[in-house]
């Protein structure tokens, strides 16, 4: 019974009409699948099938019809502005005077978080604690990231994928770990860009008691679209952070994921999709509009 489940979804993964969004997961995933079939191993395939469980089950969720998604929520740092750098050179250069090294174990851990909440991970992971206070971590790294931040660079994919959604009438929001002052530093050379998001939702906001992986922030945003609360089932939430990821999964919303290359693979695994850049993202696996441009 399984085996023919799996076959119907292999059939209909090489007719492009059905959901895309389920392949996109992992072609090469998909590829061992299909071999499974082909030699008619049943074993390996309920190994692998609970090993994949996210992504089995996402495919049968699409198969029994899934909501459609009306509503977008991105993440900022990392994934719409190339910040996430700033943080690590930072972090790097504090880190150098206690002679130890900044890690993606260690970012992996931090990313997306509140800047009090990260600031404790960070000094605590690394041991300086005795020497370095979260509070006076985040004074010094302050210092230097405030002249950074203005610098920001948009990420690739991230203006012409707001555009596309705005003008297409799919409202976008915002939901962000960073505070206000941070943002207003990291957007000052994207002001327009920015102004597109239905609304923002900033890590001291009061509704956020919790910084990602709570679901805070994501429910805050669900509440604030037109009409809102918005069904969580419909809202298809951007992130590059492990706790992002989390944070949309426990708010119960779908989630696309643009990791860094260095974080480990193995935070992959939570997200219903994963793309190489929002360049890759295709509208049409979630039943979006489509982009009009092919070269943008
Ligand atoms: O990734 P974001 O936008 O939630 O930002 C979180 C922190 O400020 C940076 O990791
Ligand atoms: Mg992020």
């Amino acid at each position: 019974m399984a085996n023919a489940v799996l076959k119907a979804l292999v059939l209909a993964s090489t007719q492009r009409s059905f959901h895309r969004r389920i392949f996109h997961l992992s072609t090469n995933k998909l590829k061992s699948l299909r071999s499974d079939i082909s030699t008619s191993n049943l074993q390996t395939y309920k190994r692998k099938q609970r090993t994949q469980k996210s992504h089995f089950s996402m495919a049968a969720v699409s198969v029994s019809g899934k909501k459609p998604i009306t509503q977008v929520i991105f993440d900022m740092d990392g994934l719409l502005l190339d910040t996430e750098k700033f943080y690590t050179q930072v972090q790097e250069i504090i880190l150098a005077r206690y002679n130890k090294t900044f890690d993606w174990s260690l970012k992996a851990k931090m990313m997306g978080m509140k800047a009090i909440e990260a600031a404790r991970v960070f000094v605590n992971e690394t041991g300086i604690s005795e020497s370095l206070s979260a509070e006076e971590f985040l004074v010094e790294r302050e210092e230097m990231l405030r002249d950074l931040f203005p610098t920001s660079d948009l990420m690739p994919g991230a203006s012409r994928l707001i555009r596309h959604l705005h003008a297409k009438g799919i409202p976008v929001g915002l939901a962000t770990g960073s505070h206000r002052r941070h943002f207003e530093l990291k957007t000052q050379g994207h002001r327009e860009l920015f102004s597109l998001m239905h609304h923002v939702v900033l890590g001291d906001d009061p509704e956020v008691k919790q910084g990602k992986p709570s679901p805070d922030i994501f429910l805050a945003a669900a509440k604030r679209f037109e009409g809102g609360p918005v069904d969580s089932q419909q809202i298809l939430v951007f992130e590059d952070a492990p706790s992002g990821v989390l944070a949309a999964k426990n708010a119960g919303m779908s989630v696309v994921m643009v990791p860094d290359p260095r974080l480990d693979s193995s935070y992959h695994a939570t997200a219903d999709q994963i793309l190489g850049s929002l360049l890759d993202f295709n509208p049409s696996d979630w039943g979006l509009p489509p982009f009009e441009d092919v070269e943008n």
